[in-house]
């Protein structure tokens, strides 16, 4: 295996439990840290006369390059002082003896190259390619292509890009042309998805030897474009241990099975919908029982005696007040426009509910209320399994943290809640993360900005609880990241049928039911 799109993804690929990071299983992300060790080991693989590692990338960089875009004819090569760099000047020999016009403007010195950046300069400058400095013109007619070899995993996080390099990315993001990223846009922090202070908006980018979480999540999936792999030939020896995996996809069910009834499916009650806020329960029902639960019962926490009691285009759904319902019994999908009457019901579901999801107001409530969290983290030990799907500020009221904090370590956030109140923490966002205390996390490859409108939340709690209560069996992470995944695949093929703005959230359900 060496070069692969890894987003969007190929259609149906495996499910790995494997928690160590192969090179051979492309959809295992790994930290900066981790990748330095495999590159370390993967330096000491490399045996003498054999290509070096930055040849390597930099000979993917041209191959991928001449496929994708192969009419570019004009072409500036921004290569940064590092390794980053210097794959970049690889790639520019390569194009340059192809005979591509190649521009190349280069930040490093003779004096702080790496040996491999040092080979890399003086074959390029062999071949006849001339290596610029910034302060020079770019002489290029037309800039048809842009390689952005500026910063990679090198980038230092805590710091913002110096200025020089910020002049640079902004002069990148305002040419026309596309650009491909070497191993990550310039600017975007491997590890989180945060960006320095300003990042290379790239249309495709080619990471190396291991892809990075940070191409997934928080901004990474709105600066990388595509994203392709390359693990350069390289067969590790040893493991290591991922940080997370990409999740692509869905598990295959057997259809509904002749001899079965609506109870061979289980009930779930939505509990939620306060005064003017009852459509976010109703999407919420409609979208489990599209899910598959067997029976949805509506629990409205509205005061008003004009509320609806019959949702006339979904007749299929039962009106009850919480009293009425077995909660022992039920799957319970709890939050969606609750408003702050939440607060009254949740010491009862937290107790005896043995599946419940929180969302929206039930998260709310629970994080300013002592109590509430002490009843949360009860219900780990005494079997009963919850589901949280905060969104970013949720989240952050969870841990009383700011929201920025939770953006910029997504998947330290996810887990650390799931951690915390022994739970499944489904964190949403760009790249929703799906953690649990002790496994693998998961980030969801699937949709796109159309989701970014009101109820789509909504109805994701909704979709999950009633999966929840149709495939009971199958591992709840896997569950609810089939489920997260539906639901971002619902708008990506909304967006591929043409439409290009909001996808309102009762005509997501539509969509999630046509897959
Ligand atoms: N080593 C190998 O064999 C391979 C490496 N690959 C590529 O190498 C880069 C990582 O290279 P490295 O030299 O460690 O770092 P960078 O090139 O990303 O950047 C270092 C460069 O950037 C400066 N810098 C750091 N932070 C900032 C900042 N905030 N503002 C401005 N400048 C900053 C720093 O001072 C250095 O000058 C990796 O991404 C790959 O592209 C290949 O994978 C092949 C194998
Ligand atoms: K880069």
């Amino acid at each position: 295996m060496s070069m692969q799109r890894l987003c969007p993804p190929a259609p149906s690929l495996p499910v790995h439990e494997d928690p160590f990071l192969l090179l051979d299983d492309p959809f295992l992300l790994a930290d900066t840290a981790t990748t330095r060790h495999v590159e370390t080991q993967a330096l000491a693989a490399v045996q003498p006369g054999e290509t070096s590692l930055m040849q390597r990338a930099g000979h993917a960089l041209y191959r991928l390059i001449m496929a994708r875009y192969p009419h570019a004819q004009n072409i500036w090569v921004l290569a940064g002082a590092g390794n980053n760099g210097g794959d970049a000047i690889v790639a520019a020999a390569w194009l340059h003896k192809a005979g591509k016009q190649v521009h190349v403007t280069w930040l490093g010195s003779p004096a702080q190259m790496s040996s491999d950046t040092t080979k890399a300069v003086a074959a390029a400058q062999q071949a006849g390619l001339a290596l610029h400095p910034l302060d020079s013109e770019v002489t290029l007619p037309a800039i048809e292509l842009m390689i952005d070899g500026l910063l990679g995993i090198g980038l230092t996080p805590d710091r913002p890009v110096s200025t020089k390099i910020a002049q640079i990315i902004a002069a990148i993001n305002q040419l026309p042309a596309p650009v491909v990223a070497v191993d990550l846009p310039s600017g975007l922090i491997a590890d989180t998805g945060a960006i320095a202070s300003c990042c290379v908006r790239a249309d495709t980018t080619l990471t190396f030897l291991c892809a990075k979480p940070g191409l997934f999540t928080a901004e990474g999936r709105a600066y990388s474009g595509e994203i392709w792999l390359d693990t350069l030939d390289m067969a590790l020896s040893a493991p290591f241990p991922p940080v997370a995996r990409l999740w692509t996809g869905v598990l295959p069910h057997p259809p509904r099975a002749h001899n079965t009834h609506k109870g061979s499916f289980g009930d779930v009650a939505v509990v939620g919908g306060a005064d003017s806020m009852t459509g976010a329960a109703i999407l919420a029902a409609r979208a489990a029982i599209g899910a598959g639960a067997g029976r949805v019962y509506v629990s409205l926490l509205t005061q008003s005696p004009a509320a609806i009691a019959l949702d006339t285009l979904h007749p299929e759904l039962m009106f009850r007040t919480i009293q009425q319902l077995d909660i022992s019994k039920l799957t319970i999908a709890c939050g969606c426009g609750a408003g702050q009457e939440v607060a009254h019901v949740l010491p009862e579901l937290l107790r005896k509910c043995p599946r419940l999801l929180l969302d929206a107001d039930a998260l709310n409530a629970i994080a300013a209320d002592a109590a509430l969290q002490q009843l949360l983290k009860a219900r780990a030990p005494m079997q009963m399994t919850t589901v949280i799907t905060p969104h970013p500020l949720e989240a952050a009221r969870l841990l009383n943290i700011t929201v920025d904090q939770v953006q910029t370590s997504r998947l330290k956030t996810a887990k650390t809640l799931a951690q915390h109140f022994g739970c499944i923490c489904v964190l949403k966002g760009s790249g929703t993360i799906i953690a649990t205390p002790r496994q693998i996390s998961l980030i969801n490859i699937s949709g796109n900005g159309a989701l970014a409108t009101a109820g789509t939340g909504d109805v994701l709690a909704g979709w999950l609880t009633g999966r929840w209560s149709a495939f009971p069996d199958e591992a709840l992470q896997h569950n609810m990241a089939c489920g997260v995944w539906q639901h971002g695949d619902a708008a990506d093929r909304w967006q591929q049928a043409g439409h290009t703005g909001p996808l309102p959230a009762s005509q997501l359900i539509d969509w999630l039911l046509c897959a």
